[in-house]
């Protein structure tokens, strides 16, 4: 069994919106229902937890999304607060080993091809996976006045995406040493990297883009308007 943990819990601050950005109009649908559907369409996907924030919960959706059950729990100050709370609102059912798929609920143009590549390369992956995106462009470092001060090697690195694919236990177990150190994980790889482990990078699609700014939002119409084959 292998469940989804949706952290979608954030303010979409840098979005600047009357309303958190996972619940804006996209594609006839919500930001949330589409990157919920990407996951669960999955025929490998049994449910979903949701983090939200307080009084997020009146989407009517949250029973269930495709016919598979959708919970939900209330997320927290941080990212990695609402993907932890989440791992433990998971059913009781699913031990330390099932596999567990974090997707922000930001990213809805996520690609099921992507999702299988990066189930079946994770599952026999010995830490787990996520999707990544290598880098392409040539890197500037600012000097405090924004002008380009240096140039900085980009072989080898990678853009992080998701979902992220981790076995319950183990990603609980490293959120919470990150949580105890006061460590700030900005995605669940890097809490696992804190113990020396090492997941899988999957390259997945440029565009499973993050809705972040309202350019994104623009781009993500024209993805989801353009392909049959997305949920
Ligand atoms: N405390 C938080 C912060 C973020 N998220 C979720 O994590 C995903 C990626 O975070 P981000 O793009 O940073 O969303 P926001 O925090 O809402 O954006 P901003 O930083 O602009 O406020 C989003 O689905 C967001 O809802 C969350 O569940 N809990
Ligand atoms: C998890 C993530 O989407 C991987 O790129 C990213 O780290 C989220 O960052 P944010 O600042 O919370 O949007």
């Amino acid at each position: 069994m292998t469940w989804a943990v949706v952290p979608a819990a954030g303010r979409g601050t840098r979005f600047g919106a009357p309303l958190p950005k996972q619940y804006l109009a996209l594609a006839g649908r919500l930001v949330i229902e589409h990157s919920l559907r990407a996951v669960l369409d999955h025929p490998g996907v049994d449910g979903a937890v949701v983090a939200l924030a307080p009084g997020d919960d009146d989407w009517p959706g949250w029973r269930e999304v495709g016919g598979k059950p959708v919970l939900t729990c209330t997320g927290g100050a941080e990212r990695a607060d609402s993907v932890l709370a989440a791992l433990h609102a998971l059913p009781a059912s699913l031990d330390e080993q099932q596999w567990v798929l974090v997707h922000d609920a930001a990213r809805p143009c996520l690609h099921r091809d992507d999702l299988a590549r990066l189930l079946e390369l994770g599952q026999a992956d010995p830490v787990g996976a996520l999707l990544a995106a290598p880098v392409r462009d040539t890197l500037k470092r600012a000097d405090d006045q924004g002008h380009s001060q240096a140039t900085e090697p980009r072989e080898s690195l990678w853009r992080a995406l998701t979902p992220q694919l981790f076995r319950r236990g183990g990603l609980t177990r490293a959120l919470e040493a990150a949580r105890r150190a006061g460590a700030a994980v900005t995605d669940e790889a890097m809490a696992m990297e804190r113990l020396g482990l090492k997941p899988r990078l999957v390259e997945g699609r440029e565009d499973n883009l993050k809705i972040t700014t309202p350019a994104d939002l623009a781009l993500a119409e024209f993805i989801l308007s353009r392909s049959s084959e997305r949920t």
